[in-house]
């Protein structure tokens, strides 16, 4: 199996230098995907996410073509709401469990379905503690999975939630306020997380300013997923961008 998305997420941990990742929603797709995916490469995204709660187009592999297409080399990886949204085109997948609720399905249930068609793709498995967090509102997610989020406002929840995972061999933790959360992931759970695992971690929901992104980056985030604060525009993630570049010249 391939191991280049996992390596790369485990060097931005090593080095501190931290990364972006842009969601995209396969629904979302357009006549402006072309010079969206342009900006995206120019401005060295680190990885483009692939995924929806609720998917109503079927063209996973048409997007995951149009962004190889426009994005070269960006690594495409996928952020499935189910074992649906499969396909063994893209890099890498985020293998979630949904560890934060205790639906079955979303635990171990569409694994089963798609292990066996991922054992004979290529693709790269990254097993990914995945912990909705109340954002203030409900969310497409918490919808979707039928689960109560972990409360924004008690970290030692959060803080065993990951443990737990992480005794359980996952590897990557993804902390999601869900997609257009009012309140991002607060800050205490994120350094009280970082702080208890040596594991990558990946925080979103929300991250709809600079300031919202920084916030998340300072307690201790590796990776941040924009996906909204993307949505019309790249001039978020070019903020972002050319924060990081002054971030990264400072700490070293
Ligand atoms: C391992 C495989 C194949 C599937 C796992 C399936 C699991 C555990 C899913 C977790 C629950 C879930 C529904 C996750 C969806 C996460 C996601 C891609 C969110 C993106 O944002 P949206 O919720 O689509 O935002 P909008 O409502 O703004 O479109
Ligand atoms: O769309 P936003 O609010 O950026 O959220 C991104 C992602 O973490 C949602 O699952
Ligand atoms: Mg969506």
């Amino acid at each position: 199996m391939r191991n280049e998305v996992g390596e790369k997420l485990k060097s931005i941990v090593r080095s501190g230098r931290k990364g972006i990742a842009w969601l995209i929603d396969p629904d979302d797709m357009d006549e402006n995907s072309a010079s969206r995916l342009q900006e995206a490469k120019s401005l060295k995204i680190d990885f483009i996410f692939l995924g929806g709660s609720l998917i109503q187009k079927n063209n996973i592999n048409d997007s995951i073509r149009l962004i190889r297409m426009y994005a070269p080399g960006v690594p495409i990886v996928l952020f499935p709401g189910s074992s649906i949204q499969f396909s063994e085109e893209a890099d890498a997948i985020l293998f979630l469990s949904l560890i934060s609720g205790r639906n079955p399905e979303l635990l171990i249930g569409q694994h089963v379905s798609v292990a066996p068609i991922i054992a004979k793709s290529n693709i790269e498995v990254l097993p990914t503690g995945y912990m909705l967090i109340d954002g203030g509102e409900k969310t497409s997610v918490h919808y979707i999975s039928q689960t109560i989020p972990l409360p924004n406002h008690h970290p030692e929840l959060s803080v065993a939630t990951a443990l737990a995972g992480y005794y359980l061999g996952l590897q990557y933790f993804y902390l999601d306020a869900g997609s257009g959360a009012p309140n991002p992931v607060n800050s205490k759970i994120i350094k009280s997380i970082k702080q208890k695992l040596p594991a990558p971690l990946i925080v979103g929901g929300g991250l709809n300013s600079l300031e919202k992104v920084k916030a998340a980056f300072l307690a201790g985030a590796d990776l941040v997923v924009i996906g909204n604060g993307a949505g019309k525009s790249s001039a978020l993630l070019k903020e972002v961008n050319s924060y990081l570049e002054t971030y990264r010249i400072m700490a070293n």
